[in-house]
């Protein structure tokens, strides 16, 4: 039975989801290891829902030791067809300024030490990753900020880096010079796996501080971040509920859910069978 049709990623800052009813805890096992910390199910807008605080209770993971395939399969076995991810970023862009909040639609990759699918061990597959995120969950993050008087611009590109140090003010100065909007540590691999995973995903990615780009602003540092993160996260809360209650119901028509209609590339008979086993939420469908 599916346990929950939404997820919730938390970031830094949102480690608990205000407005839960009917809570449970879950400790979820994998074939690919543990999630950051037990899942908390529970209820919210009248809609399953599960939510991972993404560095784990008291924030004790860090970005390069996230399991995250762990935790986005997890989000699979639970059921979820749509993951509403918060976080922290930094704004490479004036404009954007912190306690804003930004739903970028595209990705750069500056991560280096990462498993970044659930592919391999004698099985290949591709999926399409022209569009990163789900537009539907997109929309409804943009309506629930409107909703709730927060600002919220839909678009933008999120750079993920490898952390744990921020960036250097040339290559902060570099991502600005491609035209990049956000920066943080953690969102592409999430997005990259629940795409491969058929499930839809976007994130709410707020804004903290300038990095260190900025000639009239003090270097990021993490006491500045907490400062502004406690209006964020208060906010975030507000526009994920609003989210949740604006999330379509019934069968999914985006193409996200058939991400891996075409996307495999080995020959059935020489998959190994122990790697099959392992995906087969993911594949059995197209059996
Ligand atoms: C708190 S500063 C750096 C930290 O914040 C972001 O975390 P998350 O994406 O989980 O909200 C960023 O990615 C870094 O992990
Ligand atoms: N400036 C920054 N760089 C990377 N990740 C961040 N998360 C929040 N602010 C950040």
């Amino acid at each position: 039975m599916q346990q929950a049709e939404i997820g919730i990623i938390g970031g830094s800052g949102l480690y608990s989801m205000p407005g839960f009813t009917n809570i449970r805890e879950e400790k979820i096992t994998t074939p690919f290891g543990d999630p950051s910390d037990p899942l908390v199910l529970g209820e919210l807008e009248g809609r399953k829902v599960a939510f991972l605080a993404r560095h784990g209770k008291g924030h004790r993971i860090l970005p390069t030791e996230l399991n995250f395939r762990a935790n986005i399969y997890a989000m699979k076995q639970l059921g979820v067809e749509r993951i509403l991810s918060v976080s922290a970023v930094g704004s490479l862009k004036e404009e954007h300024k912190p306690t804003d909040f930004v739903i970028p639609d595209q990705f750069i990759d500056r991560t280096f030490a990462r498993t970044s699918t659930f592919f391999g061990d004698g099985i290949v597959g591709h999926v399409a990753f022209g569009d990163p995120v789900c537009a539907t969950v997109t929309k409804a993050f943009e309506a629930a900020c409107k909703e709730v008087g927060v600002v919220g611009k839909r678009g933008g590109t999120y750079v993920c880096m490898e952390g744990p140090q921020f960036s250097t003010r040339a290559e902060s100065n570099l991502y600005r010079s491609w035209g990049a909007d956000v920066i943080g540590m953690t969102n592409l691999q999430e997005a990259k796996l629940a795409r491969e995973a058929e499930i839809c995903y976007s994130t709410l990615a707020m804004v903290t501080d300038y990095d260190c780009w900025f000639e009239g602003h003090d270097d990021v540092t993490v006491d500045q971040i907490i400062a502004v993160m406690h209006t964020n996260s208060a906010n975030a809360a507000k526009v994920v509920k609003a989210a949740v209650a604006a999330m379509p119901t019934g069968e999914r028509t985006c193409a996200c859910a058939s991400a891996l209609k075409y996307a495999v590339m080995t020959d059935k008979k020489v998959i190994p069978p122990a790697t099959r086993a392992k995906l087969a939420l993911l594949l059995d469908k197209y059996e």
